[in-house]
């Protein structure tokens, strides 16, 4: 065939072999008279059975042959009554086989499009087509009519494709109106849909830069955003000035729209003492009253005789060869007679010994415990610690995934996705949950819900160490109220010569003078100047001392920097360590994603929550014994296998899952040779090196060090400039949180 002067090609869509809603990149097979051609392009709409008229060319494609590549395209209404036939009868149309299809065509024969457009009801006459049947039959073809015209018309406006499905099945036709009016609704009610995609769109359908839809939407994005920062909610005077920031207008009633918007119930205004005005989305506003509502609920006194407690505490100290220190002791008393209770202290205080000490405590009453941690490797060192099966939260409130995204469910607390609930609460005496300082008001919120009154609660964690990374400051706050029971352990037991890094991480967190040397046995700090060098000295520290050093493989040993994106931030370290510890060789897979290449071997980060993603653990002869679903942020593995055939990616996490990715799920991973401290959070390694160069001033403070610093259970190695070290350590000057759990308690508990 003379492929280079075929320039069009026609015929019915026989199959979809792949397409991608995204951006509508589509490979199918069409039918042109008994020929099969293998089509591809981008095209907003397709179905199967529907007759495409397409421009193009053919290229050659390296594994299958011929393939014609679509320029331009147009579908067709079928016009011949084989090609209606046809059409009906290829399953287009729910409810017409091909019998029907037949049928119809004999009756109507080439009329039979016309008919079915203008005058449906006629269909009826058909043996077999009741007169509903005729309607239904019509509204498809209308539906699918108006779908091709409003995605072609959606797509003018940069709107990839799976979303313009999703606008079109939420407003149908209104679509034209709503786009003239006031797009903004679109960022109301389309996940995926933000305010700045809304905003172009308006800009092009010329709506008012001072219009009232833009100055409300833009304000309930401002307050987003501001949720994307960890705040709960914004002081007007801030809000305001980031709405006009944003929008670069002048607004003269801001008062007027909060109201509008307050009325809506989309926001909540609350006046202060000092008259100041404090406005919340309506969502976190309910979430943290319900929060406090339900802390008070479980903080009920037990009472119980002190005596027998501490005749059990002495059994306990005896068993376990312990002796516990006055503070410890004082926690075990307060959680044998509370109902909620916070035990916080730094790294090496005894907060496991105390829990531990109070899981036995109740075990002697019988009760049932469970434990819980934010993250998999939280959980994981819970479990490791506490010698007793810890569970993420979202486990142990038993996520059933529900078919939506993390984003959905932020909207709705997260608690459609959990089958634990006020209806359903957890059947557990003690829960206890540890590392609490990255738990946000969404997970405190599905989590409190699920925990009946009469259940005990106790919160475990060290508030100096980063906030949660969503919203909110809810261990901080509790503690604030000062409403409910707290433990604070302060003393430090693991003593100086054995572990430097405790008394060096204390020394940080309160501003104290640390030696800096690298003869340290745990608490490294090796002097090098410029990026280059610092990063040369990692590679010999990862590749070559630590291993040995700490008895862990290379890729157990954690690199951890503030930054993503300076010169020893976590984009270039990945690419650097990724080509010094994992180099490209004929036999390893690849697959480039975006601007990263995923190799076989690779470590690598999930790095988003996907509840649907499957799991499955295999035998090490390859047989699969447990299966399930949810992948979850910051779980850590290696690539084992690039599958170019399936176009899968699979990774075998750290606790022995294997999970395959798609090529187009690989969005939810990257390199995780380097991490940010942030994803640090909660996990613990042998061995963490941190580079010290600088970095944007609001990362390269006292927080992110002693959180780096804290990671580490047996060497802290730190590379490049002291100053930079000095400047961290001092800098206190915490980027600000706006959350008021403290303030609800205190409001319902006085
Ligand atoms: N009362 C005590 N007497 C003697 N040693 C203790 C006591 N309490 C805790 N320790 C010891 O101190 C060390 C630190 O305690 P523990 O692990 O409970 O602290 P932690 O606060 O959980 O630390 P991290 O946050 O670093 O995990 C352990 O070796 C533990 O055995």
């Amino acid at each position: 065939m003379d492929y280079d002067n075929i320039k069009e090609v026609e015929g019915f869509i026989e199959s979809i072999i792949y397409r991608n809603e995204d951006n509508g990149y589509s490979v199918f097979e069409i039918d042109n008279e008994g020929e099969e051609i293998t089509c591809v392009g981008t095209l907003s709409y397709i179905s199967e059975g529907e007759y495409i008229v397409a421009t193009g060319n053919y290229v050659k494609h390296p594994v299958y042959y011929m393939q014609f590549k679509i320029d331009s395209y147009e579908f067709q209404a079928p016009n011949d009554t084989a090609s209606v036939q046809r059409y009906l009868a290829s399953g287009a149309i729910k409810g017409i086989g091909e019998k029907m299809a037949s049928r119809i065509v004999k009756e109507f024969g080439d009329d039979t499009f016309r008919i079915m457009e203008e005058e449906p009801e006629r269909l009826a006459e058909i043996k077999g087509i009741s007169n509903n049947k005729a309607m239904e039959i019509a509204n498809q073809l209308m539906d699918k009519k108006d779908m091709r015209k409003a995605m072609m018309f959606l797509q003018k406006f940069g709107i990839a494709m799976n979303l313009a499905t999703k606008i079109f099945k939420q407003y149908g036709n209104q679509i034209y109106n709503l786009i003239e009016t006031n797009p903004y609704k679109l960022a109301d009610d389309i996940e995926g849909i933000g305010f700045k995609t809304a905003d172009e769109i308006a800009s092009r359908v010329g709506i008012k830069i001072d219009s009232d839809f833009r100055i409300k939407s833009g304000i309930s994005y401002c307050l987003s955003q501001a949720s994307l920062n960890g705040h709960i909610f914004l002081p007007k005077e801030e809000l305001e000035k980031d709405v006009v920031s944003l929008l670069l207008i002048d607004i003269e009633d801001f008062d007027k729209y909060l109201m509008d918007l307050a009325v809506d119930k989309k926001v909540v205004c609350k006046t202060m003492e000092d008259g100041s005005v404090n406005v919340y989305s309506s969502l976190y506003y309910y979430m943290e009253g319900n929060v406090a509502a339900r802390l008070k609920g479980l903080a009920q006194v037990e009472s119980r005789s002190l005596e027998e407690i501490d005749e059990r505490i002495k059994r306990i100290e005896k068993e376990e060869d312990i002796e516990l220190d006055d503070i410890q002791k004082e926690g075990i008393r307060m959680a044998a007679t509370s109902g909620l209770l916070v035990i916080t202290g730094g790294p090496g205080t005894g907060k496991t010994t105390t829990i531990n000490s109070i899981i036995k405590f109740f075990m002697l009453d019988g009760l049932e415990i469970r434990l819980a941690a934010p993250t998999g490797r939280a959980a994981k060192r819970m479990t490791e610690a506490c010698n007793m099966e810890a569970q993420t939260i979202h486990r142990l409130l038993e996520i059933n995934g529900g078919g939506a995204s993390e984003s959905n469910s932020r909207a709705s607390g997260l608690s459609m996705f959990f089958e634990r609930n006020e209806d359903n609460p957890l059947e557990a005496d003690v829960i206890i949950v540890d590392e609490m300082s990255m738990v946000d008001i969404n997970i405190m919120y599905s989590l409190i819900r699920a925990v009946a009154v009469g259940t005990k609660l106790i919160l475990v964690g060290d508030v100096d160490q980063l906030p949660s990374v969503g919203p909110g400051n809810i261990l901080k706050d509790i503690i604030a109220s000062g409403c409910f029971p707290v433990v604070k352990l302060e003393k430090i037991f693991r003593q100086a010569e054995t572990s430097e890094i405790i008394m060096n991480a204390h020394k940080i967190n309160k501003g104290e003078e640390v030696v800096l040397n690298k003869y340290s046995k745990d608490f490294l700090f090796v002097r090098r100047n410029g990026a280059d060098a610092i990063i040369n000295a990692m590679k010999t520290l990862i590749s070559d001392k630590l291993p040995n050093y700490v008895h862990a493989d290379i890729s157990e040993i954690q690199i951890l920097t503030p930054s993503r994106k300076s010169a020893t931030g976590v984009d270039r370290l990945n690419s650097i360590m990724q080509d010094f510890l994992n180099p490209s060789t004929q036999t390893k897979q690849e697959r480039v994603h975006g601007d990263t290449t995923y190799r076989e071997g690779d470590k690598v980060m999930q790095i988003k929550n996907d509840y649907q993603l499957e799991w499955q653990k295999k035998s090490k002869y390859g047989v699969t014994y447990d299966r399930g679903t949810g992948v979850f942020n910051g779980d850590t593995g290696i690539i084992e296998e690039i599958s170019q055939f399936n176009e899968t990616v699979t990774v075998r996490f750290e606790d022995g899952r294997f999970v395959d990715y798609e090529f187009s799920q690989l969005d939810e991973l990257e390199l995780a040779y380097a991490i940010t401290v942030h994803k640090s959070q909660g996990s613990e390694y042998p061995a963490v090196i941190i580079p010290m160069y600088q970095g944007p001033r609001m990362l390269m403070n006292r927080n992110i060090l002693y959180t780096a610093v804290t990671r580490a259970r047996t060497c802290v190695c730190m590379v490049g400039e002291e100053e930079i070290f000095r400047q961290m350590a001092k800098n206190i000057t915490d980027t600000k949180r706006y959350s008021s759990l403290d303030q609800r308690i205190k409001e319902i508990m006085c």
